[in-house]
């Protein structure tokens, strides 16, 4: 691979705030937060509820945009895109994923993990066989003609999962993934992760509650009304 795109940064926010109006005053929902994500980073983001992680995930895929501050995503200025390309970059380079799957439950696995590629207009053999592809890496493939409705809670996730990773991403930002699953499930699903970011050189951002995500991580950062810090990576009990 080439060295300047393994070692550029996937992430690069600057000074980030958000403010949002709310009752007549403001709540500063961030209030100046930097962030550097490498690639093949696995980064988890912790903080009580209303700290701030799903305003700073929204912000750095182009969902919502900061009051101040920049975001870089692989070297393009968010700030300066258009709602179409943020779209487009979220197509081609984001992959995300959230508590729920939220599968199409009549749909079959294969279906479910087509659908960025059929947004992408991609044809449809080639849809299928990345989408098989993207199965197969997370352990589904033989559940490929199940439907969305047919499958564990750990097997949706795992649907959300190659779905989030069928158009091969470089950014991958995944909010509570663990938070509607059973603790060993949430551990495959977390053991999954750190190994798809890293085999797969993806930079992963994980806001999340669980114990078992912090540490599997390569980095910990802490969220505390609007701000970050660093914490040290030491097994939480
Ligand atoms: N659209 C909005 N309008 C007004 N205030 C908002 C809006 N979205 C978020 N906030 C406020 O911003 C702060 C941060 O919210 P955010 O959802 O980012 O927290 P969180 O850490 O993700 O919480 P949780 O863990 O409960 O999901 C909270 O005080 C919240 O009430």
């Amino acid at each position: 691979m080439d060295t300047a795109i393994a070692t550029e940064a996937i992430v690069r926010a600057s000074g980030i705030t958000r403010d949002y109006p709310s009752g007549g005053g403001v709540v500063h929902a961030l209030r100046g937060i930097d962030l550097l994500i490498k690639p093949s980073e696995f980064v988890a983001l912790r903080g009580r509820s209303g700290s701030g992680k799903t305003t700073l995930l929204n912000i750095l895929i182009g969902l919502d945009s900061p009051t101040s501050g920049s975001v870089h995503i692989l070297g393009k200025d968010l700030l300066k895109m258009n709602e179409t390309e943020r779209a487009r970059l979220r197509r081609e380079s984001i992959g995300m994923m959230f508590q729920n799957a939220h599968l199409f439950p009549s749909l079959t696995a294969l279906e479910n993990v087509e659908i960025p590629l059929r947004l992408s207009k991609m044809a449809s053999a080639q849809r299928n066989k990345q989408a098989s592809e993207a199965l197969e890496r997370v352990g589904l493939g033989k559940r490929a003609k199940h439907r969305g409705m047919e499958l564990s809670g750990g097997e949706q996730q795992r649907v959300a999962l190659a779905r989030a990773l069928v158009h091969k991403p470089r950014f991958m930002v995944a909010d509570e993934p663990t938070g509607n699953l059973d603790s060993l499930t949430g551990r495959d699903i977390t053991q999954l992760l750190r190994t798809l970011s890293h085999e797969e050189n993806i930079g992963l951002l994980i806001a999340t509650h669980d114990p078992v995500v912090f540490n599997s991580a390569d980095r910990l950062i802490h969220i505390q009304d609007g701000l970050l810090s660093e914490e040290m990576n030491l097994p939480i009990q």
